[in-house]
């Protein structure tokens, strides 16, 4: 008897997470190199993306057409003081998280995922913990050297627990360390093959002088009012040494509006403002000789990917002053300036002037950041997606 090979049936992932691009684009990317993985030996892909509305989530997965879904969550906003943790804000939100959990089964039972991946971000509580209470195996991925609240809360549930540094196996609660795996942060594949040409193309940047070096000044998705007030009053002094892409986010855009307005018009031809730098930021990346920036995991890793010389500005409220961390880690070895506490004008000139004076230092320290990039995250974390499906 002649039996036909059965086609393998479609492997079935549910991803949550998001909140910022943090969260979003290691999840985003994790997607895309499974669905190649798969596609090599012609099996399927199923995805459904648990996330919240507002988050950058919904934006990402409606533009590349991914199943998405939505359930109640809290967002916890942290305090020093662990009695302000109990704000009416903070009750009233961790009251719709047991709503969240009943929503995220429902949507568990019904999808019937191999797995199920956390990249953190609040969205992912209720989401992680319903996969434990459905008996999915649960693999969560942590892009910052210490574990967030949503992954801490995740960690015991957690079947692999896919972390980005070695430096996080120490800190991670005792009971869980045999779960965890170091695979990197990924960094989304296209940001690695950008093409200077084309950033000067898409945002019509004609007017800048090639013979310059390029400043890609960047705040994150929103962009950093500090970042923007030290970049804005050193404007005319960048501007005499380079050409500058300046995302700002989009609750700053008038201000520096006002303030180019003021320049000369041969220093304003090599500013050029966004608030946002959508699909061509692998580009501006690539024309980018020196990068300031604040110092989150995803920029990290997609700077250290490409071996990008750059000038950190931490956000200082982070949880556990993670970004600060991140830069001086960096800075130790040379692949980095971190610009840690009050940053001036002038400090600010003392640590961009000598990386565009100098393209020997330039070079220099884009070796160490090199040293320190994972351009096979996204590989290592699909490896660890693929054997929690069949422990
Ligand atoms: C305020 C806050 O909670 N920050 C956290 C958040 O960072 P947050 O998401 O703000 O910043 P990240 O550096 O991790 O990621 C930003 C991502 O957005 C992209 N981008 C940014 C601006 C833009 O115009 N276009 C664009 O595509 C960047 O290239 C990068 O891929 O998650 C990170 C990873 O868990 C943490 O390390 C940060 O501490």
């Amino acid at each position: 008897m002649n039996i036909a090979p059965q086609p393998s049936r479609a492997f079935r992932l549910i991803v949550t997470g998001g909140g910022t691009g943090g969260h979003t684009y290691p999840a985003l990317t994790a997607i895309r190199t499974l669905q190649a993985r798969l596609a090599a030996s012609g099996r399927a892909l199923d995805v459904l993306w648990i996330g919240t509305a507002e988050g950058l989530e919904a934006r990402v997965t409606s533009a590349e057409g991914i199943p998405f879904t939505t359930v109640a969550t809290g967002k916890i906003r942290r305090h020093a003081n662990p009695l302000k943790m109990l704000s009416p804000a903070n009750v009233r939100d961790m009251a719709r998280v047991p709503l969240g959990v009943v929503q995220a089964r429902k949507a568990v039972a019904g999808f019937r995922p191999d797995v199920v991946l956390a990249t953190g971000g609040y969205v992912a509580v209720p989401a992680g913990l319903a996969a434990r209470m459905n008996r999915v195996p649960l693999v969560l991925h942590e892009q910052t050297v210490r574990l967030g609240l949503a992954n801490r809360k995740l960690a015991g549930s957690a079947a692999r627990i896919a972390v980005s540094s070695e430096s996080t196996l120490p800190l991670l609660p005792e009971g869980v360390r045999p779960a965890a795996v170091v695979t990197g942060n990924p960094v989304r594949p296209e940001v690695l093959t950008g093409h200077p040409d084309k950033a000067v193309t898409a945002l019509g940047l004609h007017a800048f002088d090639r013979r310059l070096p390029t400043v890609y000044v960047t705040g994150g998705a929103q962009g950093s009012q500090q970042i923007n007030d030290v970049v804005g009053g050193e404007l005319p002094w960048l501007l005499e040494r380079a050409n500058v892409v300046h995302q700002c986010g989009p609750a700053h855009v008038a201000a520096l509006s006002a303030r180019a307005a003021g320049l000369p018009a041969a220093l304003a031809a090599r500013y050029h403002l966004t608030p946002f730098v959508g699909p061509e930021l692998p580009d501006v990346l690539a024309l980018a000789d020196v990068v300031v920036s604040r110092s989150g995991a995803g920029t990290l890793a997609e700077l250290t990917a490409l071996g990008k010389p750059a000038v950190f500005v931490p956000l200082a409220s982070a949880a556990g002053n993670e970004q600060a961390h991140n830069a001086r880690h960096l800075e130790e070895s040379g692949a980095a300036v971190a610009l840690l506490g009050d940053v001036t004008g002038g400090r600010l000139r003392e640590a961009v002037g000598p990386l565009l004076d100098d393209p020997a230092r330039r070079e220099a320290m884009a070796a160490a950041a090199r040293a320190h990039g994972r351009p096979d995250a996204a590989e290592r974390l699909v490896d660890v997606i693929l054997s929690a499906a069949t422990p």
